[in-house]
């Protein structure tokens, strides 16, 4: 049976990637989607503003909603130290087998655990089954339908606290309206966009970050 585009894309961080160097995973991963297949990565523009954010936060405790091929899995987790925590929720299992491969790959398996289901099924357990009290970071970048749904399941979980940070990816391609409309009216976040552009392409994108007022 023919490959799928997640196993040719591990295929190339196998190939070009050096075991144990993330930036060399994040490069790869980067040139096979200009130059072989596009696949739905933040990628590197994207990927920038990610990184400007993490390191300015040094976060602890960190959610990814979205691991896809474990792409911004990457980019957090090389930014956090020994000690911090990143689980991120996957819920196509074949995904999910690729992410573990890459994270494996870049070295960084001690502070990712992925976690496979729905966000929806999983955000309610965190406290009970991960012993996490509230995330620093939250990162979205999962089912578009599913942002402002599991923004509010987050708040009702009292998994936010004062400053916290969510950043959402796609906030205009394919875009996240009801999302986008909710963290910027709501009194209880302080929120900026950071335009940019959809991965590998020159059609317009960003990043929305919103800060937890509590
Ligand atoms: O559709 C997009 N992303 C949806 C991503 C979804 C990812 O999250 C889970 S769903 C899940 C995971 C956890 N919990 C519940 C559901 C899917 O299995 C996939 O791995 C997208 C599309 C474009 N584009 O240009 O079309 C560009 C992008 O950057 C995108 O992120
Ligand atoms: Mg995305």
């Amino acid at each position: 049976t023919r490959s799928t585009r997640p196993q040719r894309l591990l295929n190339a961080v196998r190939k070009h990637a050096t075991r144990g160097d993330p930036q060399s995973v994040i490069s790869a991963i980067d040139h096979f989607c200009r130059h072989s297949e596009w696949a739905m990565n933040i990628g590197d523009e994207k990927g920038s503003i990610l990184d400007s954010v993490v390191s300015e936060l040094n976060p602890e405790k960190v959610l990814e909603l979205g691991t896809y091929c474990g792409y911004s899995t990457v980019r957090i987790a090389r930014l956090l130290p020994p000690g911090a925590r990143l689980i991120t929720l996957e819920f196509n299992a074949d995904y999910a087998a690729i992410a573990r491969q890459v994270i494996a790959w870049a070295g960084l398996e001690d502070r990712v655990q992925l976690v496979e289901g729905a966000s929806e099924d999983w955000i309610p357990r965190m406290k009970e089954h991960f012993g996490i009290e509230t995330f620093d970071f939250v990162f979205l970048d999962h089912w578009k339908d599913r942002y402002l749904p599991d923004t509010k399941l987050m708040e009702d979980c009292g998994l936010l606290r004062k400053g916290t940070v969510l950043l959402a990816d796609n906030v205009i391609c394919p875009g996240v309206p009801d999302y986008l409309q909710y963290v910027r009216n709501s009194l209880s976040y302080k929120s900026c966009y950071f335009k940019s552009h959809l991965e590998y392409t020159k059609a317009e994108d960003g990043l929305e970050k919103s800060v937890f007022l509590g």
